[in-house]
């Protein structure tokens, strides 16, 4: 765990660079920072780049950086210009670490004689004065060796790289999804239908550990198509859509296969839908494909009412499919869906 150490934090001067050295920290692979003052508007604008764009980091102001410094569990660098040159030192900081933590020490103006007493390290990027943002961001990739700038973040917000121009991937909140919906002109019966299904699928997906967020927005966007098709092509219609508005991959291939248990490929020819992967993989992907199978317009059914009109249909072996599905959510929640259905039948009483 790397720990990133602010100290002569003042909030008035310094609330951009301190929130520059928070977001090197969080963006080259550390894992939280500490700062001396007490600074709500700093924890709560870094807390919120972290919500949107993933991972753990964590902030903490109103330190007593000296006692934070002196007792920490590990190895203690100060970055400062009169240290110790960065290629000189390197190996053996990466040595002593060995799966210690380490703690990173930068300052705002002067900092004390003390932190250079206390650090196991004092360490210079150039002697020459410039910036803790830049010292920080150097020394955390020589430290790393240049990984972090690997490292994957699932967040809300995730940017897709490009040679031109921007695109952000998003994935929105209820708020959105009805805003996306009524965008697309979604009529009272495909409203309906999609809050049950909601219901269910965030039920299941409760007792399943499934990321719901994603069960969220897949479940209110999954019949987004029908605002296009009511045929078996909703659900790439709805994929299209929602790729055009840069909706996450993870959402759109929930909407994509969410029909029955999964299209196999043979069986997507036969219906002309464009060549693409229908089979249910991910858990909300399954998840949200379940509960709809489950719900009858805005009604909550049982797995042999719906199993029953798949036969009716002459649909037998997609029948099988959702049997099996049926059985392994089922499985995973601990608890049969159709009974995990009638809880949500009574909550919604
Ligand atoms: C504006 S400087 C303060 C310099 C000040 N003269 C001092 O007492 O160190 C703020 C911080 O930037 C970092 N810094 C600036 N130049 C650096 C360098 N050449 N190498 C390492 N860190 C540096 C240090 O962490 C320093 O505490």
């Amino acid at each position: 765990m790397i720990t990133v150490i602010r100290i002569g934090h003042r909030p008035f001067r310094d609330k951009r660079i301190t929130t520059h050295v928070a977001l090197v920290s969080r963006a080259f692979g550390a894992d939280r920072i500490l700062v001396d003052e007490k600074d709500e508007t700093l924890e709560s604008t870094v807390n919120r780049v972290t919500e949107n764009f993933g991972g753990n980091f964590s902030i903490k102001t109103g330190i007593n950086w000296k006692k934070e410094f002196k007792d920490f569990n590990g190895v203690k660098v100060n970055l400062s210009m009169y240290g110790i040159n960065v290629d000189d030192r390197i190996g053996a900081i990466r040595e002593s670490v060995k799966g210690k933590d380490v703690i990173i020490l930068v300052g705002a103006e002067k900092v004390p004689i003390d932190a250079y007493n206390i650090a196991d390290y004092n360490i210079a990027i150039a002697n020459q004065p410039h910036s803790e943002v830049s010292a920080l961001a150097i020394f955390l990739d020589r430290f790393y060796e240049g990984k972090e700038l690997e490292k994957k973040y699932e967040g809300k917000m995730n940017v897709i790289p490009m040679d031109n121009g921007k695109m952000v991937k998003f994935i929105p909140d209820e708020q959105q999804c009805m805003k996306l919906l009524y965008g697309e002109k979604a009529d009272e019966r495909i409203i309906e239908h999609v809050t049950t299904v909601y219901k269910l699928a965030m039920a299941i997906g409760k007792y399943a550990g499934a990321n719901m967020e994603l069960i969220r927005a897949g479940a209110l966007l999954h019949d987004i198509g029908r605002t296009k098709t009511n045929g078996i092509g909703h659900a790439v219609a709805g994929a299209d859509i929602l790729r055009e508005k840069n909706i996450d991959e993870a959402i759109v291939r929930i909407v994509e296969k969410h029909t029955g248990a999964g299209i196999l490929p043979d069986e997507a020819k036969k219906l002309g839908l464009p060549d693409r992967n229908y089979i249910q993989e991910t858990l909300e992907e399954k998840i949200v494909a379940q509960a709809d199978n489950l719900v009858s317009g805005k009604k909550i059914v049982t797995l042999s009412d719906t199993v029953n009109s798949y036969h009716l249909k002459g649909l037998d072996e997609p029948a099988e499919r959702i049997k099996k599905l049926h059985m392994e959510l089922s499985s995973i929640c601990g608890k049969d869906l159709d009974i995990i259905g009638k809880e949500v039948i009574m909550e919604m009483n």
